[in-house]
């Protein structure tokens, strides 16, 4: 659906030049939520605008639909932007026009001249994002999540098939956050819309997105199935995002001579595994003790899961007994030297 190939992206200003973007080689496929995360300075917001040209690429090529975005026409790039969608962190909503009047202002500005099919799209548009009581409304008399989702309404007017979020959730509290990341899987699932959203937060990714991205300086250090990033990073800037993500302390890790004796695993349960009481039937039935050092529990989108770090001690054959019955179960197990979750 979107396709980056050895993209590029230098910026020139005076006699300075940097380079936000490097070699980036990335899919979006038809119908996911992608996300992708960094810190600031990473080149998020640039590779977002590369998806509607709002920057163009130094080198490389950004495909749409399997159209080359740099070769289209002014007249052609015009046609496209409507089928690209975009909502901001700071929701750009203007000042003297009613929710009602931006939204058929956004209509009106690629040609749609029907003011009754303005007016029925406008309320059908309001019902989705749930804000058809504050039609005529002013942005002053609004909240900062009722003005996202009037930015969600305009950004869907003109029946778009991908929706670009740029920060998006922000400048807004968590439960506001949670409301708004609802509205968009929502939107998702009923509108088969392809949405790229930018973030720092891994929580905003862990809640909506199916795949992520990790970018640092410019490159993409890491991209997979959520689950998979986040119950297994590789990367060290991804395993910060999820450490923080977690609110997780620093790694315990002991000394050679204050070290407890058994091995630290990581055991990560997914799907059926997560419902199971695995852990306390195999120590029945090998002679191992389980202690939890640490752990996590929760969902990713709308899958249990949980991730804990266990001491297993008892003979070395047992232990592996043990382990293997989990292997078996379908828990991933792991042998690590710390006891951080990620
Ligand atoms: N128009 C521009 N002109 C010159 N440099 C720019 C321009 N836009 C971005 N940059 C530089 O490119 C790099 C990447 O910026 P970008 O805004 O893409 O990062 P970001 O990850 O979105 O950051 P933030 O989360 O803080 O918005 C930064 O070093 C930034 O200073």
């Amino acid at each position: 659906m979107i396709e980056f190939c050895g993209v590029q992206k230098t910026y020139t200003t005076g006699n300075a030049s940097i380079t936000a973007l490097q070699r980036i080689d990335l899919k979006v496929n038809e119908g996911e939520i992608f996300g992708v995360i960094g810190h600031s300075g990473a080149g998020k917001s640039t590779l977002i605008r590369l998806i509607n040209l709002l920057e163009r690429p130094t080198e490389g090529t950004v495909k749409v639909s399997g159209v080359d975005l740099m070769a289209l026409s002014e007249n052609d790039l015009r046609q496209f932007r409507q089928h690209v969608g975009m909502i901001f962190q700071h929701f750009n909503l203007l000042g003297s026009m009613t929710v009602a009047e931006y939204i058929a202002y956004a209509m009106r500005i690629v040609g749609q001249k029907s003011a009754q099919a303005i007016d029925a799209r406008v309320d059908e548009l309001l019902e989705l994002v749930g804000l058809s009581k504050h039609k005529h409304k002013y942005p002053r008399q609004l909240s900062g999540g009722e003005k996202q989702r009037v930015g969600i309404a305009r950004a869907l007017s003109n029946h778009p098939t991908v929706l670009l979020c740029d920060e998006a959730t922000s400048a807004l509290d968590p439960q506001t956050t949670h409301s708004i990341l609802q509205l968009l899987r929502r939107i998702n699932e009923t509108l088969k819309l392809t949405i790229v959203l930018i973030t720092h937060e891994m929580d905003v990714i862990r809640t909506v997105c199916d795949r992520v991205a990790v970018i640092d300086g410019g490159r993409i250090v890491e991209e997979g199935a959520v689950t998979q990033v986040f119950l297994h990073p590789q990367h060290p800037t991804t395993k910060r995002f999820v450490q923080e993500a977690e609110g997780a302390h620093d790694a315990v890790v002991w000394g050679d001579n204050a070290a407890p004796r058994g091995g630290l695993y990581r055991l990560t349960f997914q799907r059926e595994t997560v419902h199971q009481p695995l852990l306390s039937r195999v120590a029945r039935s090998f002679a191992v003790d389980f202690s939890i050092i640490t752990g996590r529990f929760g969902a990713i989108k709308s899958e249990p899961c949980g991730q804990v770090v266990v001491r297993a001690t008892g003979e070395a054959d047992q232990v592996q007994g043990a382990l293997s019955q989990l292997a078996q179960a379908g828990v991933c197990v792991e042998e690590v030297s710390d006891a951080t979750v990620a």
